[in-house]
């Protein structure tokens, strides 16, 4: 494992999400829930045009607030800080699919089980795609993450390098979900690992992801990086 991947999985170790590993990402989950709250309300409210304008002030001096502290542009930054924990750690919070402190990320929760894999995950109203279901977009970056996470069983974890998924049926809003994926194959830099998302009880979609360590090590992602991150 290189510097990049290093530690990238305890977080994973049991069904419990695992804590938070400083008050600062305490903080950070909190206000990303309430953060997740919001995009739930704002997307069911039919509030006055008034209210609306009202909450659009209140958020927007809020944005203006968080502007003015100090800020980390992207993972790299906050692992080169030295005080937001390993890369592991600050992937666990901030991921966009999987990150506990990310409002985008809708609150999945993933372990390993030897070469299993499995997950929990509950997508609410801003999920919506078809009218009551899952944008399928949103399921198969779900699944994304989710084999991405369970390829690590495989000792050579690498990048998405071909995710297929096939939608059985719709996968419905405000359930619990629950994800499962066992390791296919791996060989040399390449890794198969096979999945499926269940609602209450019945398979919604399956996937397939292919996942490739690339030739220059995870670490040379990160210079690829550099520059990205809106600075
Ligand atoms: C531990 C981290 C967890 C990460 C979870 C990931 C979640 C993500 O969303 S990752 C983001 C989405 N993915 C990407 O952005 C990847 C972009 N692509 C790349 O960076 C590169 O193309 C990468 C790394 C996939 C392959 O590059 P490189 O290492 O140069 O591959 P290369 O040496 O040419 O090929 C190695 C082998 O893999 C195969 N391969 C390469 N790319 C792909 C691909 N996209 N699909 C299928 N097979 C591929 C090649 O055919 C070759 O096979 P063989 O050895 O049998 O000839």
């Amino acid at each position: 494992m290189d510097e990049l991947t290093a530690g990238l999985f305890n977080p994973f170790a049991s069904e419990e999400v695992a804590p938070p590993n400083s008050s600062h990402w305490e903080a950070k989950r909190r206000l990303a829930e309430a953060v997740r709250q919001l995009n739930d309300l704002l997307v069911s409210t039919v509030a006055s045009d008034a209210e609306l304008a009202q909450a659009s002030a209140q958020v927007e001096a809020l944005n203006r607030t968080l502007a003015d502290t100090p800020r980390l542009h992207g993972t790299l930054a906050y692992l080169k800080s030295g005080e937001h924990g390993h890369y592991g750690e600050i992937n666990h919070e901030l991921n966009a699919v999987g990150g506990q402190s990310n409002p985008l990320a809708p609150g999945l929760n993933m372990w390993l089980d030897g070469n299993r894999a499995y997950g929990t995950v509950r997508c609410g109203l801003a999920y919506e795609g078809p009218p009551g279901f899952v944008h399928g977009g949103f399921v198969a970056a779900i699944f994304d993450q989710f084999l991405g996470m369970a390829q690590v069983a495989g000792g050579q974890p690498g990048m998405t390098g071909t995710l297929t998924v096939r939608y059985l049926r719709p996968t419905p809003l405000n359930t619990e979900l629950k994800l499962s994926a066992q390791l296919s194959r791996a060989e040399d830099r390449k890794t198969l690992v096979s999945g499926e998302l269940r609602a209450g009880g019945e398979i919604t979609a399956t996937a397939e992801g292919l996942f490739v360590r690339p030739s220059r090590g995870m670490a040379a992602m990160a210079e690829m990086a550099v520059g990205n991150s809106g600075q």
